[in-house]
């Protein structure tokens, strides 16, 4: 693809000819990121330590944009990563939650943080929020970058939110469609015909 604009209003990606529509710029992700750190750390500056917990594998590019903002809103942290699945090649959520891989060390007596890119029909991070629970962590919270508040299911408590949008599916940011799209820059819907390709 060659120089141009695209659904992002800046320079043109690969996957930018699939989006129908941007519903959240890149721009406003990383604005709504440095207020989200900043808010952070004040309500954590006083304890010794936070242990971010990355809901693999949508999170991802969240959790390495938010904790470098932390870090730059004077809050160190530690990080950990969980792989959890329940989408598959669909687009709504099976209900199961999958463990494809789990913490690597104890979390008693932690501060965690989990980090989610969305909160869709809060069924992950209602079984999330129990496992951690067992694993008796000092504090558990949650910041979801994305949230629908029309298609939440289960009602779960989420502490820190980037935006509330529509019930829509929606990729980009490391949000998937059959594994696809997650590098966007952008959050935005796919074109109708992305669906029935098959
Ligand atoms: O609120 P819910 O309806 O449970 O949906 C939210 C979860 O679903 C997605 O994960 P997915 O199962 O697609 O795995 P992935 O992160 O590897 O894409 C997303 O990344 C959240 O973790
Ligand atoms: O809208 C969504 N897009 C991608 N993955 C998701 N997982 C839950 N909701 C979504
Ligand atoms: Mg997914």
């Amino acid at each position: 693809m060659g120089e141009g604009t695209g659904a992002s209003g800046r320079t043109v990606v690969a996957d930018d000819a699939d989006i129908e529509r941007v519903v959240v710029s890149d721009e406003e992700i990383s604005a709504k990121i440095d207020e989200l750190a900043r808010q952070v750390a004040a309500d954590y500056a006083d304890v010794d330590s936070v242990l971010l917990v990355c809901v693999l594998k949508g999170a991802v590019m969240f959790m390495a944009d938010f904790a470098r903002a932390l870090g730059r809103h004077g809050r160190p942290v530690e990080l950990e990563f969980m792989a959890v699945s329940s989408y598959g090649q669909r687009t709504t959520s099976s209900g199961v939650v999958r463990i494809l891989k789990d913490l690597d060390r104890d979390i008693a007596g932690r501060h965690v943080l989990v980090v989610e890119d969305i909160v869709d029909s809060g069924l992950t991070l209602n079984w999330l929020l129990k496992y951690l629970a067992s694993r008796s962590a000092a504090t558990v919270e949650v910041v979801a970058l994305v949230r629908k508040p029309e298609a939440v299911k289960v009602d779960v408590k989420v502490r820190y939110i980037g935006f509330d949008i529509a019930n829509e599916f929606v990729v980009g940011y490391g949000l998937d469609y059959a594994e696809r799209y997650r590098e966007l820059p952008y959050i935005g819907v796919l074109r109708p015909a992305v669906y029935s390709r098959g």
